[in-house]
């Protein structure tokens, strides 16, 4: 049994991480944390944010599974530092020196960072390096919709689509379009919707030849996401220091 820390407890995916937990057999939620939240989210007591590191060793937290804001992520990759416990990270929306201090903490407690962790976008992501060969001439085009409560754009699940299709192919993005705007055949353009409660829909289009070409993922339920984060959990709880990614979960 992986005995599970949850940061950001009261949110969106905080509190969907705590109610699929809930449904199985291979890890318990031992710990919340947040900021100015309740006390507890489904019965798990929920602790200042600020007091992670002690809360980690009080209630003897195998790894910290974090679903929250980069500064969050960073401090309590401190606190997990402290405490010799792994981390599984969702948060999406890092700059270069946010990646560095991950980097960095990756060389005391073993950390997997994923921008999505539903198997199907890992499945589209393959998909993407296996079809961009076969259409090399094609226009490419990366559109994204979420609910209206995200922060980043784009979002992260489309930046790693972007870094897969830029190992494929040698183009620019460009974020959105507006007045005389041709279209550069080296170019990328970048879309992001926010509306309503959307999940997350991700979609690469490639178009040439007579032909349109879709590769595209919708989550239908955040339990998706909270399901291949808390395998992950369970996966990195007996893992070395460093960096790993979902593909390590998927392919183990
Ligand atoms: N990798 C993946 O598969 C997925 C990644 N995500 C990413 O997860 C992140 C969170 O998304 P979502 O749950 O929708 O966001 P929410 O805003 O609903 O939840 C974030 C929670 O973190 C809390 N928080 C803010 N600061 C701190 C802090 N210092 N310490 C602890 N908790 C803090 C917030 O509190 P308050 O509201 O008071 O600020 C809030 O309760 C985003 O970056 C999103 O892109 C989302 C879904 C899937
Ligand atoms: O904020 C969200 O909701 C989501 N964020 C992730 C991202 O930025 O890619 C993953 C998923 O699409 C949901």
């Amino acid at each position: 049994m992986t005995r599970v820390a949850v940061n950001g407890a009261a949110g969106r995916m905080g509190q969907t991480v705590i109610e699929t937990a809930a449904d199985r057999d291979d890890v318990e939620v031992v710990v919340g944390f947040d900021v100015e939240g309740p006390d507890e989210v489904q019965g798990v007591p929920v602790v200042d944010a600020s007091e992670a590191a002690d809360a980690l060793a009080e209630y003897d937290a195998d790894v910290a599974v974090d679903f929250t804001v980069p500064a969050a992520t960073l401090s309590l990759a401190e606190a997990c530092r402290e405490a010799g416990v792994g981390m599984v990270v969702g948060t999406t929306g890092f700059d270069e020196d946010g990646f560095a201090r991950l980097d960095e903490t990756a060389e005391t407690v073993p950390l997997l960072k994923a921008t999505n962790f539903a198997r199907g976008v890992h499945a589209l992501l393959r998909a993407i390096e296996e079809a961009l060969p076969a259409v090399p001439d094609y226009d490419l085009e990366l559109m994204e919709s979420h609910h209206n409560g995200k922060i980043d754009a784009p979002s992260g699940t489309a930046k790693t689509m972007l870094e897969t299709v830029q190992e494929e192919r040698d183009v620019d993005p460009v974020y959105g379009r507006e007045g005389h705007a041709p279209r550069d055949e080296d170019e990328i353009g970048v879309f992001a919707r926010r509306a309503g409660d959307i999940r997350g829909e991700h979609e690469l289009i490639a178009a040439g030849n007579d032909e349109v070409l879709s590769l595209s993922h919708h989550a239908e339920d955040r339990s998706v996401f909270a399901a291949g984060a808390l395998d992950a959990a369970v996966w990195i709880e007996n893992q070395e220091p460093g960096r790993y990614d979902f593909g390590n979960v998927i392919d183990q």
